[in-house]
């Protein structure tokens, strides 16, 4: 086709520039595009991110581009689609160039949107703005920036910063008209300052099709509704968007030949850019917006379709300045008729931001489907098995998370996700492992010199948070060669320390004090007993070489260390929670301490992180999707949240249940985490659970199966090795926040764990003035065993019985035991609450005291008052003492259970105490024989 008659190219002699409104590599690398500037007279290009969402959303023409990415290291989902939107708007700005170069600097530009995400927040806005423009590094380039409210400023910053803008989203003349006034203000300041204007270049986006899709739409069912005016909206359809637009550009043209316009020497208009030009009611011509909206200083973007369609059959004519009393008629019949053109206009706005924003979410969900699919093993798999009830409920709960952006409402800090209190202050662990990965000198530098040193063993003092990380590495990991065993001490037991102490070298053991607030009761005393033990082995002189603490900046405990002489102080991050804190120094120090690879373990945890972040949406987030998962069946009151793990990684469990419990559990809302049942068949449970396998072989891939299929709600989580748990780590913190949202509860405080330490505290400063804790008669005792609570009569197996008869649907049963954490102890127990679980058919629970105080505590005082316990207490066979004060740690034991009984009691929990006496062993033996007796 000839130039003369190519429809296209004779746009030129009306004035009119011809831009293409699409984007995609293959057409581009083809030699299409630069085609069409050959052939058509093409004069610039359009991009938005649902063009973007059909081009890298869709197909593989872009996996090669990925692939390239990829192996450089991996990236984040916006990363991604950033690297590869930019490689095309280049190469695209690259084919436009002749075109910018021969006209001057008028044409040959090419468009790309600026987040949709960001469109009402001015300063992000330009911030990204400017990131494209220096990131694109292309002067053909416009950036696009939505004219919203939020977006004139911007606009005007940019301009004054000689920044392209292509302002999007203009439906409205009024907003046409603040923007058009937003880029003179911008060239104004700019020239103010004595900088060049003539290189800054801007459309203004006026939409155009979108207009009558709404207007039309209502004259249809005005008419279908036997209007009485159906014959002027008849006349009507199909005319509005095009008015609007004619009387937009008069505005352009009353501007143009205004004043302070002409003030502006050198400078290049603003033009209008006639958008959204594909014609959507099949009942209208095709190239209807493209014809009647052709005028001097104009540009118009088409979609392909519209272009072939014009190239085909357009009719160019100068119809743009045509017909203005008719467009001012058309208008003023529409508002005659009650077509309200100024809310249409002003709903198509947030509209076409959610538009984009969907279009975003769908491109970003399909990039980090690719991502996680080219990852493949390396990533933890997620997997999820509902009944279709549950599964409906969570696909609910994740679009409505996609439609209130929650995922980057949480990276963003906003505190209003969950009870609008301090949430923002804890989120220091959503970026702690690109921070740690930074900064991993000193902790490698520790680690050379520990393993040149040969240490034996390391002790970990430190309770929760502080010690439940560590110990997970240490179970998961075990010793390593060249470096020193790690071992976890968070017990005030006497028989339990003495244990430990005796497994170590203390000559050759490194202690660590773990404490965030540097002021918990255990670590402190323990600090002191170690202290004392190694003084008297290696001498006053070399006592502080053997011991380091990681502790929040400005703690007692900092303090403590800088006046002993502790070997090294590791900061801890003060925005970041104990149970949220084990992939900062609470969890970095203790695994290098024990030789691991602290890169590998930063690096596979980052791949969760990225999996987790801002830009991947809900149904693609597997933290999203874990945390949907488990506040929409937690709320539901499936909150018992039951974990199997395989061997290798089975103590991962007992970091969990931390971080479920103390985090959801409170205000009488929250998940019970139920760690270490043996799993049983699918009708040993209720309807109270939810499963989640944390597996790394396939041992009980058999049971879970069963349980799937039984129709209980399953999640499955494969690791395909150890270092992985750094992935686990991220992935549950982020599901557990997510699901702290969904139960409307703050994650991050733990409200009633200070109730049984302040019960505690009290007791042992009594215990000081009168040296006994107050005695609290028994209810009975019985052979050798006392029971305290209230009990109905007829002796120990009555009481016992009548205190498990009040287990009912939906309840758990709970062993709270203040004994040594020895194996035959966790065997009594676990047989104990086996036996409970397959007749009652009620999750159960094993703890330790003080352990689980600063873990599950919250939860069994502050959750759903779901909960029937069972506190057992024995009498020290041999005592410790705690140096410098008066009480010895069996005192302090004693009054941690003390304290937690009362507040438990306070709290109207069904609970009973059972005290075994000085023989642990035996009194574990009645106490199970009496439970089997009232089970049967
Ligand atoms: O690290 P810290 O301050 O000693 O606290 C230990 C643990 O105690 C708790 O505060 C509960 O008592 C946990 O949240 C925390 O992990
Ligand atoms: O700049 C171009 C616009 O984003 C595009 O024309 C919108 O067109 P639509 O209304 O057909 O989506």
């Amino acid at each position: 086709m000839s130039s003369t008659t190519n429809p296209l190219r004779r746009l030129a002699e009306f004035g009119q520039s011809p831009w293409l409104d699409f984007i995609r590599r293959g057409f581009i690398a083809d030699g299409s595009l630069h085609r069409l500037v050959q052939a058509d007279g093409l004069k610039g290009v359009t991009s938005n991110p649902a063009i973007f969402e059909k081009a890298i959303g869709e197909g593989t023409d872009y996996d090669e581009g990925f692939r390239r990415l990829a192996a450089k290291g991996d990236h984040g989902a916006v990363e991604i689609y950033e690297y590869l939107a930019i490689e095309d708007i280049r190469a695209a700005c690259d084919v436009l160039r002749p075109v910018y170069e021969a006209t001057r600097r008028v044409d040959g530009y090419v468009s790309l949107e600026v987040s949709p995400y960001l469109a009402l927040r001015t300063e992000e806005t330009v911030a990204e703005a400017r990131r494209l423009w220096s990131a694109v590094n292309r002067p053909n380039l416009m950036v696009k920036v939505p004219g919203t409210e939020a977006g004139v400023p911007a606009i005007q910053r940019l301009t004054s910063e000689g920044i392209n803008v292509n302002v999007t989203l203009l439906f409205a003349r009024s907003a046409y008209a603040a923007v058009a006034e937003a880029f003179i203000a911008g060239l104004e300041e700019r020239a103010g300052r004595g900088e060049d204007i003539s290189h800054v270049a801007s459309v203004a986006s006026f939409f155009v099709s979108r207009i009558d899709t709404q207007i039309d739409k209502e004259i249809d069912r005005r008419i279908a509704a036997g209007d009485p005016e159906s014959d002027a909206l008849r006349r009507l359809r199909g005319r509005a968007a095009i008015a609007n637009a004619k009387l937009a550009y008069v505005h352009y043209q009353e501007l143009a030949a205004g004043s302070r316009w002409r003030a502006l020497r050198g400078a290049m208009p603003q033009r209008l850019l006639w958008a959204s030009t594909g014609v959507k009611d099949k009942a209208y011509r095709d190239v209807m917006y493209a014809e009647e909206l052709i005028g001097p200083d104009t540009v118009d973007t088409l979609p392909p379709a519209t272009m072939d369609a014009f190239r085909d059959h357009g009719r160019p004519r100068a119809s743009l300045t045509e017909g203005l009393d008719e467009a001012r008629e058309v208008l003023a019949m529409a508002e005659r008729l009650g077509l309200d053109l100024d809310a249409v206009t002003q709903r198509l706005v947030p509209d076409g931001v959610r538009q984009f924003a969907d279009a975003a979410d769908q491109l970003l969900g399909a990039v980090a489907a690719k991502r996680t699919a080219m990852l493949g093993d390396r990533l933890l798999g997620l997997e999820v098995t509902l009944p279709e009830a549950e599964s409906k409920a969570v696909e609910a709960e994740l679009a409505r998370w996609r439609a209130e952006g929650g995922i980057r409402r949480l990276w963003a800090g906003d505190a209003g996700l969950w009870t609008g209190t301090d949430e923002a202050r804890w989120l220091g662990w959503l970026r702690i492992l690109d921070e740690r990965s930074a900064h991993l000198e000193a902790l490698l530098a520790f680690q050379r010199e520990l393993r040149e040193e040969g240490f034996t063993h390391a002790v970990l003092l430190g309770m929760g948070g502080s010690s439940l990380g560590p110990e997970v590495l240490a179970e998961t990991f075990g010793r390593q060669e060249g470096y020193p065993e790690l071992l976890v001490l968070d017990s005030t037991d006497p028989a339990q320390i003495a244990a430990f102490e005796a497994r170590c070298d203390l000559a050759r053991t490194l202690v660590i004090v773990s404490s965030k607030s540097g002021s918990t009761l255990e670590p402190n005393i323990l600090k002191a007993y170690f202290w004392e033990r190694l003084k008297a082995v290696v001498g006053p002189e070399r006592v502080g070489r053997h011991f380091v603490a990681v502790t929040d900046p400005g703690s007692q405990l900092e303090r403590v260390a800088g006046h002993d002489g502790f070997r090294r102080v590791f900061p801890g991050d003060p925005s970041i929670g104990g149970r949220y804190s084990v992939l900062s120094n609470f969890g970095l120090v203790p695994a290098a301490v024990m030789g691991l690879d602290l890169r590998r373990l930063l690096a596979s945890a980052a791949l969760m992180a990225r999996s987790c972040g801002a830009d991947v949406p809900p149904a693609q987030n597997p933290g999203v999707r874990l945390g949907a998962v488990l506040g929409v069946l937690g709320r539901a009151g499936r909150d018992k949240v039951t974990l199997t793990a395989s061997p290798g990684v089975a103590d991962l469990g007992a970091w969990l249940e931390q971080l479920i419990a103390e985090s959801t559990g409170k205000v009488g809302r929250g998940l019970v985490p139920v760690d270490g049942e043996t799993l049983g068949a699918p009708d040993a449970y209720g309807g109270d659970r939810l499963f989640a396998h944390l597996r790394l072989d396939a041992g009980q891939d058999a049971p879970m199966e069963a349980l799937a299929r039984a129709g209980q709600p399953v999640v499955r989580l494969a690791l395909t090795d150890r270092w992985q748990l750094g992935q686990a780590f991220f992935l549950w913190e982020m599901a557990v926040a997510v699901a702290g949202s969904i139960l409307g509860i703050n994650p991050f405080d733990q409200p009633d764990v200070e109730a049984s330490k302040v019960r505690t505290r009290a007791l042992t400063a009594a215990y000081a003035v009168s040296g006994t804790l107050p005695a609290e008669a028994p209810a009975l005792t019985e052979d050798g065993l006392a029971v305290f609570g209230e009990v109905a009569p007829g002796g120990f197996d009555a009481a016992i019985r009548a205190h498990l008869g009040q287990l009912g649907e939906g309840d758990y049963f709970a062993l709270l035991a203040y004994v040594e954490r020895s194996e035959a102890h966790r065997a009594a127990l676990q047989r104990m609450r086996m036996a409970v679980r397959d007749a009652r058919r009620v999750a159960t629970v094993a703890e330790f005291g003080p352990r689980f105080l600063h873990s599950t505590g919250q939860a069994y005082k502050g959750g759903p008052n779901s909960g029937v316990f069972l506190q057992i207490t024995a009498a020290p066979a041999r005592d410790l003492p705690v140096p410098g004060e008066k009480y010895s740690f069996g005192i302090v034991e004693a009054a941690q259970a003390q304290g937690d009984l009362e507040v438990l009691r306070e709290r109207g929990r069904r609970v009973l105490r059972v005290h075994l006496g000085l023989d642990t062993e035996a009194g574990l033996r009645r106490l199970e024989a009496a439970v089997v007796r009232a089970l049967g």
